[in-house]
């Protein structure tokens, strides 16, 4: 079996595109299609090849899950139904984003989670693992505890365990089972060495502290972070100051909070301090300057993390140029090395523009992988991602091969929101080993040396954070990771006034705290405004108020469309202002219902024609990725009129360069209206106003799907208003529930 057997997602979705169905492929043996079936710790109903088909006929798994199982159990000639079963389950775990099939998940009484059960596992979880290793095709990692050497360097017979530190070239199995996680190779390998990755980066130590340069960087620190001007309370600790000083110390920094909490000021400032840094040491060494990427996984998020760079850069050259007074202080007690000049010429160094991780990592058409790999890494000393909660395992696996060993990295990112829409939560794994304590404080889990750096950095006692207890993957390391020592937690927004209802209610939201969302919503805040769902059989009153809402705010840039006075870029930027979310995809208050409802109101109101596909005024969504033509998944542009065309319609965007990409619309790749659009797909955008719409009454299904994640990222997507139209159960069960992806990064970074 090679690694072609274990796709991703999207390559076993496009194979399953061109494969012929399964059950005329190959002559199926008894044991699949004759049933009842009661034998090998399993009692089915039905035969099991009738029963995966059952269960894709109603949702329960999709073709590619059935495909899948039937696929692996011929090319391993293993046609027991027990094993069957189990590829099924974990093909479906992949299916939901789920990066492994912990074995404690599987209920052994229902599997499939019917309504009668028509398969049970009859053994217990112990047997189970026992009777999975005998599989031919399961490969089975032994505990730490109970490691044999490796005899050969020759591929393993399967049925022989594994030791836990076996390398991952000479695990050949489709899948693995590890310490009671099923995974299919090609994800085990990603979290494996992801995680081995994270741990190298968190352990290696960026930047060497000795006596001559401590003082500096404490004191430029203490100019960038005046304690007057600490976080609210002047007693708490100053964590940008701390984000700052573990990001300059160690090869890893992860600094997450959620929106307005200082992000981008603390990486501006850190930047900015690494150029001062990195300047007075060419000039001793003759070293080359400091190579520095910001990259973001969609083109709207890069766009907005230039912008958000540069007003950062203006409002710290402005700080810096009230520093004289404090220098001149500072060098009658001491000499502080820097000039004015210097720290205005490291400023202008700090690099302002963004681009995607696609871009950078380097797309080779028509293919998975990129140019950027371990044989050919990215050519950089530092690379900050922003919106790291977008990055899915096997692109941060495929970022992580990429990075050449002496770079930092730093992961910008809020743990959360919702986790990336391919398989794994990678940001918030790596958060995981955190608790939060009362008042959205985070208890800190230092190491004794870093927590030592950062309080001599920092003139803080960091000692209160110091924990030992964490040791991460142990399988290929001598040493402790230390994953804590690169997290840095940022935990009051600066955007929202404390006592602000959009950030109240995000907050309320993400701490679950349903008696806070009542009092939120009952305080009636300006910037919030509730529609209650009121479906009579003439309509729903909720509905129509929205719409009506949504005619007004939009009508602005309609009416610059019409006037034809504006750039296309203020157009855009017009339109960009308001985005009505949606919580599900179809149905009369999913995108699709939603964008033909606005596409009504606005003709009746007479600020578009939509008499063809392609109008003045339409705003569009990108659906799939055109390398060629530079449009990714998720951009949204304007169908406008283009004076340089003789006023030809064309589809206008805006790049993450800021530079206006304009294409004929008859060569849009995939596409869909955008006057509403999924919460998925608003990842990595703000809106000055926000309208989040929720199902009336919600299928389980979609139950699944409605998520305090959701929801958060929906709210936390408006910057002056918030409107939501749901019914108050709905709004309060989504608030209720957590979303959980399975996956084994979180114990391989902290431990069990
Ligand atoms: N320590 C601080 N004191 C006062 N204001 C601050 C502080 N840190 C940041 N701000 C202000 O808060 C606002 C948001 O900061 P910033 O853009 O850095 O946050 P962010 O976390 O990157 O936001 P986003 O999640 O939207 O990207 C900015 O106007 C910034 O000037």
């Amino acid at each position: 079996m090679t690694h072609s057997m274990t796709p991703t997602m999207e390559e076993k979705k496009a194979n399953s595109l061109s494969s012929p169905d399964i059950d005329t492929l190959h002559a199926t043996p008894a044991a699949v299609t004759q049933g009842p079936f009661i034998s090998e710790g399993l009692s089915t109903s039905l035969p099991i090849s009738a029963l995966l088909k059952q269960w894709e006929e109603e949702d329960r798994l999709t073709p590619l899950d059935r495909h899948f199982s039937l696929e692996l159990s011929h090319i391993h000639q293993e046609f027991s139904p027990l094993f069957l079963l189990i590829c099924a389950l974990l093909s479906q775990q992949l299916s939901q984003q789920h990066t492994c099939l912990p074995l404690a998940h599987i209920q052994l009484n229902n599997p499939l989670q019917e309504k009668i059960s028509h398969c049970q596992i009859t053994c217990s979880r112990s047997e189970l693992t026992e009777k999975l290793t005998r599989f031919s095709a399961i490969a089975c990692l032994e505990p730490a505890a109970t490691n044999k050497p490796l005899a050969t360097n020759k591929p393993l017979a399967m049925s022989q365990p594994l030791a836990e530190k076996t390398p991952l070239s000479l695990i050949q199995s489709p899948i693995i089972l590890d310490k009671g996680y099923l995974y299919l190779q090609r994800y085990y390998q990603f979290e494996r060495q992801v995680s081995q990755q994270l741990n190298r980066l968190a352990r290696d130590n960026a930047y060497s502290l000795n006596a001559d340069n401590i003082d500096d960087i404490a004191t430029t620190l203490n100019l960038l972070y005046p304690k007057q001007t600490s976080d609210v309370n002047p007693a708490v600790f100053d964590w940008q100051k701390i984000a700052t000083a573990t990001a300059l110390t160690k090869k890893l920094a992860v600094i997450t909070g959620g929106p307005g909490t200082g992000k981008t000021t603390t990486v501006t400032k850190l930047l900015f301090l690494l150029c001062l840094q990195h300047a007075s040491n060419i000039e001793k060494t003759d070293a080359a300057p400091l190579s520095i990427k910001l990259v973001a996984p969609t083109g709207k998020a890069a766009a907005r993390l230039s912008e958000s760079i540069k007003a950062s850069k203006l409002r710290l050259k402005a700080e810096i140029k009230q520093w004289s007074t404090d220098i001149k202080t500072i060098n009658a007690n001491k000499t502080y090395p820097y000039s004015a000049q210097q720290h205005l010429t490291a400023l202008a160094q700090v690099p302002e523009e963004g681009a995607t991780l696609h871009r950078l990592l380097g797309v080779i058409p028509n293919s998975h992988k990129f140019r950027h790999n371990e044989n050919n890494p990215l050519r950089l000393d530092l690379l900050v991602v922003d919106e790291a909660s977008m990055v899915d395992l096997p692109m941060m696996f495929k970022l992580l091969h990429a990075l050449p060993s002496h770079a930092r990295l730093i992961l910008l990112g809020d743990q959360d929101q919702l986790a990336s829409v391919e398989a794994g939560a990678v940001l918030a794994d790596i958060c995981a080993g955190l608790a939060e304590q009362a008042n959205n404080q985070w208890r800190m889990r230092y190491s004794p040396a870093h927590a030592q750096v950062l309080s001599q950095l920092c003139d803080e006692d960091l000692s209160p954070f110091i924990d030992n207890t964490h040791l991460g993957d142990t399988t290929t390391q001598q040493t402790e990771s230390n994953i804590g020592d690169s997290l840095c937690m940022l935990m009051h927004s600066h955007r929202f006034k404390g006592d602000a209802g959009i950030g109240q209610l995000a907050n309320a939201v993400n701490h679950s705290n349903k008696q806070q969302i009542k009092r939120v919503w009952q305080a009636e805040h300006p910037e919030l405004c509730w529609l209650e769902h009121q479906v009579h059989s003439r309509g729903n009153l909720g509905l129509t108020t929205l719409l009506e809402q949504s005619v007004a705010a939009y009508g602005r840039y309609l009416t610059m469309v019409h006037n034809q006075l504006q750039s296309s870029d203020t157009i855009i930027e017009c339109f960009n202002e308001y985005r009505i979310l949606c919580a599900m995809r179809s149905g009369e208050y999913g995108v699709e219902g939603i964008n033909q409802s606005m596409t009504q109101a606005l003709w009746r109101a007479k600020l578009i024609q939509p008499t063809q596909e392609f109008y003045a005024g339409r705003p569009i969504i990108i659906q799939s990725n055109d390398y060629n033509l530079g449009l990714f998944n998720g951009d949204i542009g304007l169908i406008l009129p283009d004076k340089n065309r003789n006023n030809k319609l064309m589809a206008h965007f805006i790049q993450a360069d800021a530079s206006l990409l304009s294409v004929l619309p008859a060569r849009l790749p995939q596409h869909d209206t955008c006057y509403a659009m999924t919460v998925h797909k608003s990842q990595g955008s703000e809106f000055n106003q926000v309208a989040l719409v929720l199902p009336v009454n919600p299928s389980p299904a979609q139950k699944q799907l409605l998520t305090k994640e959701l929801i958060y990222t929906g709210i936390t997507r408006a910057k002056q208003h918030f409107v939501c139209l749901g019914s108050e159960k709905v709004f309060e069960q989504a608030s209720l529930k957590a979303t959980q992806r399975a996956s084994g990064l979180a114990r391989r970074l902290w431990g069990d």
